[in-house]
């Protein structure tokens, strides 16, 4: 197969940056320990969560989503909450948030350490209540007390919108229902929102149209977006994020992962062919990619499953 040389790819590189509409940074927010483990229907050892995290944390990401403080009735997978998170080395510039639904587990988190969480909330009734069991307006209140909890603590919260291009339930979502959600979050005190395509619906239209109606309510700079690539469009959908201004993007190594509240969902986009492209680009992500590749490829033994990432495919067999 035919690689691209160093000087090939400059000149690639050189045709996309002479564009000046994409940010030169981009900060990768790791989250296949929580979103791409907690799908999976066998258990994974402890053990093997806490050496996937660490050696992420060596791969140069300065977010990576480490588990969820949720019932264990509901997701039995991030059961072992308190373990994971106490048994990893903590890297000092490394921020390692964790799920919190209430502040029940807000408790737990704190107990067990955590300094970031993140709350979650959908932009479809149907989906709040099968994924959180309560209703839209609901879940605002728990979020804010949680906030407000958490900030006692000095702890740093994150928000989710899922649902933002589609609910697997109600079918296409309202834009104006999904700025909605994402500006009540900010106003709570989520430093960053994340909009999640749970299903990976959106296309690069929906996905515009979506992110200019969030932009009236959240400046670009406390944005995120969070593709999962179940119809292959998630690339293209972040790419149209990077252009309106938006530099941090959720991946999941390897493509691992899904919802167990969105049926069929696969996996969030690969961190491999993020960095791939994004470094393609000329983009910084600060991400030792052939560190990464190893991550992809130890989670995948660990798995007993081939990789999601097309690019770490590719790479294998040349
Ligand atoms: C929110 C609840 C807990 C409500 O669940 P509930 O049943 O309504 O809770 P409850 O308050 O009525 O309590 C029922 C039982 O749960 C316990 N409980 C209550 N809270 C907790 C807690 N925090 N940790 C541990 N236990 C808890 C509580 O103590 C009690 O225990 P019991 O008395 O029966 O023994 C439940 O619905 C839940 O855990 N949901 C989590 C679902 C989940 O994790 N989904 C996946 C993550 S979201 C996602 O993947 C999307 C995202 C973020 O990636 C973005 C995207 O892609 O769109």
């Amino acid at each position: 197969m035919k690689t691209f040389s160093n000087q090939e790819r400059e000149v690639l590189t050189e045709s996309v940056n002479s564009k000046p509409k994409f940010p030169k940074k981009v900060r990768i927010v790791e989250v296949g320990p929580r979103d791409g483990l907690q799908n999976e229907p066998d258990i994974v050892p402890t053990s093997v969560k806490i050496d996937f995290i660490n050696r992420l944390s060596s791969t140069g990401f300065r977010t990576i989503e480490a588990t969820s403080f949720v019932s264990p009735k509901w997701v039995p997978q991030m059961a072992d909450h308190t373990e994971v998170l106490k048994g990893i080395t903590k890297f000092p510039d490394v921020s390692y948030p964790v799920l919190v639904p209430n502040v029940k587990g807000l408790e737990a988190a704190i107990e067990a350490g955590a300094k970031e969480i993140a709350v979650f909330g959908a932009a479809s009734e149907t989906f709040s209540k099968k994924n959180i069991n309560c209703s839209m307006e609901e879940s605002e209140e728990r979020f804010r007390r949680v906030a407000q909890a958490a900030s006692l603590h000095g702890i740093q919260v994150r928000g989710y919108v899922s649902c933002v291009c589609g609910c697997p339930y109600e079918g296409p979502v309202n834009p104006q229902v999904v700025a909605k959600t994402a500006a009540s979050l900010y106003e709570i005190g989520c430093y960053e929102v994340s909009l999640g395509d749970t299903i990976g619906v959106g296309t690069p239209g929906s996905m515009r149209t979506m992110l200019e109606e969030v932009l009236k309510y959240v400046p670009a700079q406390n944005l995120a977006v969070h593709c999962h690539d179940t119809y292959g469009q998630a690339l293209a959908n972040i790419l149209i994020a990077l252009e309106l201004g938006i530099s941090v993007v959720d991946s999941s190594v390897s493509g691992l992962g899904g919802c167990p509240y969105a049926k069929g969902a696969s996996g969030n986009v690969a961190t491999e062919d993020l960095v791939y492209m994004l470094h393609g680009m000329g983009i910084e992500t600060g991400i030792n990619f052939d560190k990464l590749l190893e991550t992809g490829q130890f989670i995948c033994n660990a798995l007993n499953r081939p990789s999601g990432s097309k690019v770490s495919r590719a790479i294998s067999k040349l």
